[in-house]
Order: C-alpha cells, then sequence, then structure tokens
C-alpha cells in the first residue's frame, strides 16, 4: 500500500483553482488513489453562464475522471464546489462556508492563478500575490491545517539564468505593491508597470515572484511549501497519456501550426523546452503534502519540477518531432500543410512573417472577399502573431533549474510510492511524450475524430498541389513580365531552351538508331 496515498485518506483538501488544467488533474489523482480521503473542497466562481454545480458536474463527466469513477463511485458526494472569487477582498466566500472550511480543512493546495503574460497589474497584483495572502491568513485560523502547498512556476525568477530552490527578494516589497494598487488608477499602473516589472518579461512572472515572497513572510508558522513547475505539458501516463484541455504552453501553437497557420517562429533550436507533464507535477505535488504534513521541515521548502537538468528536450527536437507527428496524425481541415522554420534572428523573422504568414492571410482574405464572404485570416493572423511575441522570451533563452529538494525527496519515498507518485522525468521518453501530446491536442481539444484522419491526409495532398500549381503559376508569370522587359532574360530563355533541345535529341539519337 503507498504511505502517501493512505496518508490522504480521511482528509479534508481545499483545492483553489481546482477547475483549470492543474487542478482537474490533481483532483482526479486523488480520488482514484485515495478514494476514501473525506471531501475535496474546490473554490469555485460561476462562469461562462453556468453555475458551480454545472462546473463541477461537467467536470466530473469529462473522460479525464472515468477511470477516478471506477476506483470511486461517489465522488460526486466527495467533492464539495464552495462560491469564491479570489479576485474580491474577501475571496467572496459566505460566512457558513468560511466555518466549515477553518474547521475543517487538514491540506490546501493553492493552485488558483491567472497565467495570462499580458494581464494587467492590478488583476496580476490581485489573483496572484493578494489572494495568496488572503489564504494564508484563512490558513493560519485552521486548527487542523497539516500542509499549506503553493504552486508557484520556475520561471517566476526567469531574469536569473540559474535558479536555486529559494525564495529571491523582489526589489519592491510585495505589500507595498498590493497598497499601491488599492488607490493608483489604471492608467498610472500602466505607466509605472515596465518600472516595477524591471527584468522579469510579463505581469505574470512578477507577480508569482511576489507571490512567493508573500508565502514566505506570511507563511511563517504554517507548514507551508512551494512547488515550481516549467511549462505544463500534457499528461504523460496518468490517466492515460496525452491528455490536455486548454491553449497553454506549447499547446496553442502546436495548433497553429497543424493547422497551417504558423509557419515560422523565432526560436533556438538549442535552447531547452523545459516541458514537464502535468501528471508528473500532481506526483510531486501531492508528495510535497504528505513530505510537509508528516516530516514538518523547519524551513519553507522549495521544490523544482522541471525537466532540463535531468532529461533535457530542445526547441528544435521538439518542433521536429511535432512536425513528424503531423505526418502521421495530420490536423483536419488545415489551412497550409504543416511546415514551420525556426528563424533566428529579427530580418530572417521579419522574411517569413511577410512571406509565410501576411502574404497567404491576404490573399484568402482576397478569396474569401470575392466569394462574398467575410475576410477574417487577416485578423486571425495578427492575433497569432501577437500571441507568438509574448511566447518568444521562453523559446529563446535555457535556464538551470537545481533540483536537490525534489530529488532529497525522490530518495524519501519508498518503492511502491516511486511507482505510484513517480516524478522522475529521466524515465520520459519524450519521442514518445509529443507523439501522444500532438495526438492528445487532436482528440481532447481538437474533438476531431480518428476517423477522419484518412481524409485530413487527403486534404493535406490537395493543399500540396495546390501549392506546387500556385508557385508553378507565380513563377511563370514572374518570368513572362521578365521576358517582356529584358533582352538578358530572353538570351537565357533561349539558351537553356536550345540546351534541353539538345540534351533530349541526343537522348533520342541512339533510340531511332536501334530501330
Ligand atoms: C536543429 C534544428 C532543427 C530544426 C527543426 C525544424 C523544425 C521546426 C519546426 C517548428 C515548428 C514548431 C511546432 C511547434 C512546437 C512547439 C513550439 C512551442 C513553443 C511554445 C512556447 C511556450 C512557452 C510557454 C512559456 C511558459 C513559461 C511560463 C510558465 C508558466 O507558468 S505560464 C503558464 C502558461 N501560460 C501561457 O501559456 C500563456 C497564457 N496566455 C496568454 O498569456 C494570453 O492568452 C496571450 C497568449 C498573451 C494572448 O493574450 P490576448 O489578450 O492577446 O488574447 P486572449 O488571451 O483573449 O486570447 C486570444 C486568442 O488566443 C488564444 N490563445 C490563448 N492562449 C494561447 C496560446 N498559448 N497559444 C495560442 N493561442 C492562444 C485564445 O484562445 C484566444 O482565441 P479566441 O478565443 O479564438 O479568440
Ligand atoms: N500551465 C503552466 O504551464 C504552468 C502553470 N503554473 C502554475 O500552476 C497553477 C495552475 O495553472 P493552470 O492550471 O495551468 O492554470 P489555469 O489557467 O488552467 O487555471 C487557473 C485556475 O485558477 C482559477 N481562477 C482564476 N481566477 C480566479 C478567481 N478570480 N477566483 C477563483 N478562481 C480563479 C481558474 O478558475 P476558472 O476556471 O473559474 O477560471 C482556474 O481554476 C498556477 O498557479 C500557475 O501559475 C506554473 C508553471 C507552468
Amino acid at each position: 500500500m503507498s504511505t502517501i496515498a493512505a496518508f490522504y485518506g480521511g482528509k479534508s483538501i481545499l483545492i483553489t483553482g481546482a477547475t483549470g488544467f492543474l487542478g482537474k488533474v490533481l483532483m482526479e489523482k486523488l480520488f482514484r488513489t485515495s478514494p476514501d480521503l473525506k471531501v475535496i473542497y474546490i473554490l469555485v466562481r460561476p462562469k461562462a453562464g453556468q453555475t458551480l454545480q454545472q462546473r463541477v458536474v461537467q467536470i466530473l463527466n469529462s473522460k479525464l475522471f472515468e477511470k477516478a469513477k471506477e476506483v470511486c463511485p461517489n465522488v460526486h458526494e466527495k467533492i464539495r464546489a464552495v462560491y469564491a472569487d479570489l479576485n474580491q477582498n474577501d475571496l467572496a466566500i459566505s460566512k457558513g462556508d468560511m466555518q466549515e472550511l477553518l474547521s475543517c480543512t487538514n491540506i490546501v493546495f493553492h493552485c488558483a492563478a491567472t497565467v495570462r503574460f499580458n494581464d494587467h497589474l492590478r488583476h496580476a497584483v490581485q489573483l496572484n500575490v493578494t489572494a495568496t495572502q488572503k489564504l494564508l491568513l484563512m490558513a493560519s485560523q485552521m486548527p487542523k491545517l497539516e500542509a499549506f502547498i503553493h504552486i508557484s512556476t520556475a520561471f517566476s525568477n526567469c531574469n536569473l539564468k540559474h535558479i536555486d530552490e529559494v525564495i529571491y527578494p523582489c526589489p519592491v516589497e510585495p505589500k507595498k505593491i498590493i497598497d499601491s494598487m488599492e488607490w493608483l488608477d489604471d492608467a498610472i499602473i500602466d505607466e509605472i508597470t515596465p518600472k516595477l516589472i524591471g527584468d522579469q518579461p510579463n505581469t505574470y512572472t512578477y507577480t508569482k515572484a511576489l507571490g512567493e515572497m508573500v508565502v514566505q513572510q506570511e507563511g511563517g508558522n504554517l507548514n507551508v511549501a512551494i512547488v515550481r513547475p516549467s511549462i505544463v505539458g500534457a499528461t504523460w501516463q496518468e490517466p492515460f497519456p496525452g491528455w490536455v484541455d486548454n491553449l497553454n504552453g506549447p499547446s496553442g501553437l502546436i495548433i497553429a501550426t497543424g493547422k497551417g497557420f504558423l509557419r515560422a517562429l523565432r526560436a533556438t533550436p538549442m535552447a531547452v523546452a523545459d516541458v514537464i507533464p502535468v501528471d508528473i507535477v500532481v506526483n510531486l505535488t501531492l508528495a510535497v503534502g504528505w513530505y510537509t504534513a508528516v516530516q514538518r521541515p523547519k524551513s519553507t521548502l522549495i521544490y523544482h519540477c522541471t525537466s532540463g537538468n535531468l532529461n533535457p528536450c530542445y526547441w528544435g527536437k521538439m518542433g521536429f518531432q511535432v512536425l513528424a507527428t503531423f505526418e502521421k496524425i495530420p490536423f483536419e481541415r488545415a489551412f497550409r500543410r504543416p511546415n514551420a522554420d525556426l528563424t533566428s534572428n529579427t530580418f530572417t523573422t521579419q522574411y517569413w512573417n511577410a512571406v509565410s504568414h501576411w502574404a497567404p492571410a491576404i490573399i484568402y482574405d482576397f478569396y474569401l472577399r470575392l466569394t462574398g464572404r467575410k475576410p477574417r485570416m487577416t485578423k486571425l493572423m495578427n492575433r497569432l502573431l501577437r500571441t507568438v511575441s509574448m511566447l518568444e522570451y521562453f523559446i529563446n533563452r535555457s535556464w538551470e533549474w537545481s533540483t536537490c529538494n525534489t530529488e532529497m525527496l525522490m530518495s524519501k519515498l519508498s518503492p511502491e510510492d516511486q511507482r505510484v507518485f513517480n516524478f522522475d522525468v529521466r524515465q520520459l521518453n519524450w519521442l514518445e511524450y509529443i507523439e501522444n501530446y500532438v495526438l492528445g491536442i487532436k482528440k481532447y481539444l481538437l474533438k476531431e475524430d480518428m476517423a477522419g484522419i484518412p481524409e485530413a491526409k487527403q486534404h493535406l495532398k490537395r493543399l500540396r498541389n495546390i501549392h506546387y500549381l500556385f508557385n508553378t503559376a507565380l513563377f511563370l508569370i514572374a518570368w513572362r513580365l521578365l521576358m517582356a522587359r529584358s533582352q538578358m532574360a530572353r538570351n537565357v530563355w533561349f539558351f537553356i531552351v536550345s540546351f534541353c533541345y539538345k540534351f533530349l535529341s541526343y537522348f533520342r539519337a541512339p533510340r531511332t538508331l536501334k530501330i
């Protein structure tokens, strides 16, 4: 029997961000490995016209939870959705709910965050810093609390090249930032944002760093630990390979490439692609929860959940494998054939943007206009290139993360726990993982049927023929124009034609002689 799984038995667990990518996989694993847990409280807000209950039902009815429901048939009863909005000052939790949470909770997993790079600083501070502070305050009033696990990001200090499992101080105290957000208006915040974030690339990484400082300063008497995952990708093994349900990290760009919209990317092929499967992050998080509660380390331990130093994959290799997978498993109704170049400087990026992105988009929109339809491709391209520019920072650099605490924790696990809560990234085969990732995007994100693969391949063949036809026509038109204007071009043309004629005659002559 797994010690970690047994530890969660009979426990009341509070999860924030349970409706997110990581939160769902965390809940699933808990139900599957510790079906005798007492209750999972999840802080949820209504969204997109759905009530809390409707959101929970939708999550539990998804394919992700099929195995968990076999092991724990009464998951509906063990999950308790609590109305909360972490953007509100009091988190919008009712008094009754608050009392229950305070008196019953044993473990907190704080996953909720805004992960948008371009979020307004006020909103990012509210969610990634202030809400963390409020949750720590709540946690300090929980008499049964055994551990508080905060999910941060390995990129919270991405202004450094080598990152240790420590909390680095921020130039401005989080408390000052929180206070100033209350009285500064949006325009002033916009103006000072670049100065505040300094050498951080965006408000996300900046506020996640502030969030860690808050944990350090205000989690003093609690049993706290921080998990820092790098770029979280689709599941590796559990509950099944390739599960993914949002566009974050590489997923959105893999779709854009597979559908033929993204044909060039400013990326460094030899930069480390520090992707980490979501099930590895979840296994480490649950092991950290157990270790923090049982061993009660004297200080706040930080655990890096990264792949680069133990089993590195590079963006060039990843891109290559993604493209190779599209040969076998193409996406349906592609705009162009998937094929992309990694470019390394601004000039070539501008060139490929003009030739491979804007020109086809403008031509296609022209065609849509001609056929009486609404043009949409240039708008889509604009959005895609804006997204790509936001992600470029992360695909043109490498970082080194030390993983001493994570390795120490692995050594403390029994062989059974190492199997059930496997977070050893050295065992991951990247080629297989990337293939399953692309397949997972097709099935679970794009919801495309595998039966459509022959038709998708046929469509790509048609696109290839159109591409050849288009290039030949373009060449002939350009040549014709050139011939009309230049004696030199005419001379070259006649030379080539007469050369070809002689070449053919040479081969025809012996055959004629034989006859
Ligand atoms: C040796 C040589 C070999 C050569 C080999 C040659 C082969 C070459 C082949 C190359 C091909 C390559 C194939 C692809 C390979 C993969 C490459 C992947 C690179 C991936 C880089 C990922 C880097 C991530 C780094 C993360 C580091 C930090 C870790 C974290 O903690 S972050 C958590 C994750 N966060 C994110 O991923 C970002 C979240 N999103 C945002 O920040 C924003 O949404 C935004 C992307 C900035 C866009 O914001 P906007 O305000 O402009 O708009 P909005 O949010 O409303 O969305 C607009 C529409 O865009 C869609 N969308 C949202 N997110 C993404 C996304 N990540 N990708 C794509 N599209 C996205 C969104 O859905 C909206 O669409 P709509 O609903 O239709 O309007
Ligand atoms: N994805 C990645 O690549 C990485 C993620 N991380 C960290 O992992 C954690 C989880 O990320 P991930 O699951 O990918 O993110 P998601 O965007 O998928 O999920 C975010 C979660 O936070 C919740 N949330 C956001 N705003 C509020 C609010 N105002 N009130 C209540 N809940 C709210 C969301 O709820 P709702 O569904 O209602 O929007 C959702 O459940 C984050 O802390 C992130 O920083 C770290 C490294 C990489």
